[in-house]
């Protein structure tokens, strides 16, 4: 049923079995209005494989809005593969499984290009780009544009200059916007720890949290206060940045929070879209991870699909600032989140009235 949460708007879902493995390869393409379909390659345990298709037709939408915002001219896709609890994923068996995921993007005939995810990595590309050459962020030495945090990082920084210059940081001096200004960074990975470097750089006074405590060393070497998860996310800051996992902004936490916005990598932060409205209740301002994390799509769609140089990937993933500013400033005049502009904005440029 078309547009229902059953059976959402997309163009085709493909479960393969792997030819080596046996594994459900699930790739769904969410749309293809703006290009081919692109997007990462996740290789998750489930309880079964079913949660893995939810996965895979929720992050493959995820994936149209996020090029949609960008402005970037792909569609939105995504592969799933579900490994039952307790599967030994031998190094043999995961070179296996690599081969047969390549075999089925190359099966989608150029409609899809596949890319790392949670659980895969830019050297798992090389594998898969052995059966299909439809596969971005192969390492530089491979011919690809590598891997993508770093990137996203810096997109992530320019999300928070925007946010940093609306609530009012650093300007006086013209030392740049987030000077001064105090951030919780929740989550300390590959993009957390860079994000959490530049913004030291710019000036910015910082909490850090990670579950990992081997995470505090990047604490003590940047002079930031360490704290707990949670104690961060409901710390008295000006912004909180979620750097981990998805879903980490529930009802219940909203009347928790003492800080003035919230702007992070984190993919699919709101626990259900409601929460958007419950923040801005708040007067806490929150711009939609797809907008805040695009740096790494940016940089590898315009090195490896443009093929424009280093330089100019530097200068988009930048305009993000640019983009947000414009998005707080609508969002003001119109008198609604920015979540709701963005996605007017998504719309419009999908020519289409139902995400789906
Ligand atoms: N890597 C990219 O280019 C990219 C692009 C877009 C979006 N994202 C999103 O950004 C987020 C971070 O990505 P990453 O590549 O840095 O991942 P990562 O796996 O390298 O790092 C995640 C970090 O979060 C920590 N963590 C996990 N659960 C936590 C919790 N409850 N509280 C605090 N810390 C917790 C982990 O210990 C780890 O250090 C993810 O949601 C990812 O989907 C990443």
């Amino acid at each position: 049923m078309p547009g229902s949460p059953q059976w959402p708007h997309h163009e085709s879902v493909v479960i393969s079995s792997g030819a080596r493995t046996g594994l459900p390869v699930i790739i769904a393409v969410h749309s293809s209005v703006l290009g081919p379909a692109a997007g990462g390659c996740r290789i998750w345990r489930y309880p079964r494989w079913q949660d893995g298709l939810e996965d895979a037709l929720r992050l493959s939408a995820a994936m149209t809005a996020k090029f949609a915002a960008a402005g970037l001219a792909c569609g939105g896709g995504k592969t799933v593969v579900a490994l039952p609890e307790g599967y030994d994923l031998t190094p043999d068996r995961r070179h296996d499984l690599l081969s047969d995921i390549g075999d089925a993007v190359e099966a989608l005939d150029g409609r899809y290009a596949t890319a790392p995810d949670v659980g895969t990595s830019t050297l798992d590309m090389v594998v898969i780009g052995e059966r299909t050459s439809h596969v971005f962020c192969k390492p530089t030495e491979h011919g690809g544009s590598g891997d993508s945090s770093p990137a996203t990082a810096d997109g992530t920084l320019a999300a928070l200059r925007a946010v940093g210059a609306r609530l009012g940081g650093g300007a006086a001096d013209g030392t740049g916007p987030l000077r001064g200004l105090r951030l919780a960074v929740v989550g300390l990975g590959n993009v957390g720890s860079r994000l959490a470097e530049l913004l030291s750089e710019a000036g910015a006074e910082l909490v850090l949290s990670d579950i990992d405590a081997g995470k505090r060393e990047l604490a003590d070497r940047l002079g930031a206060t360490w704290a707990e998860p949670h104690e961060a996310l409901t710390a008295e800051v000006d912004i909180v940045v979620p750097a981990a996992l998805g879903g980490v902004l529930t009802e219940q936490i909203v009347p928790e929070l003492r800080c003035r916005a919230v702007v992070g990598p984190a993919n699919n932060q709101l626990a259900v879209p409601q929460v958007a409205d419950s923040l801005q209740t708040r007067g806490i301002v929150w711009v939609p991870d797809h907008i805040a994390s695009a740096g790494g799509v940016i940089h590898a769609v315009t090195v490896e699909l443009d093929k424009r140089p280093e330089d100019e990937a530097r200068q988009r993933v930048r305009g993000i600032e640019h983009t947000v500013a414009g998005l707080l400033q609508d969002a003001d005049s119109g008198g609604v989140t920015v979540a709701a502009v963005t996605e007017e904005l998504v719309r419009a440029r999908l020519g289409t009235p139902d995400l789906g």
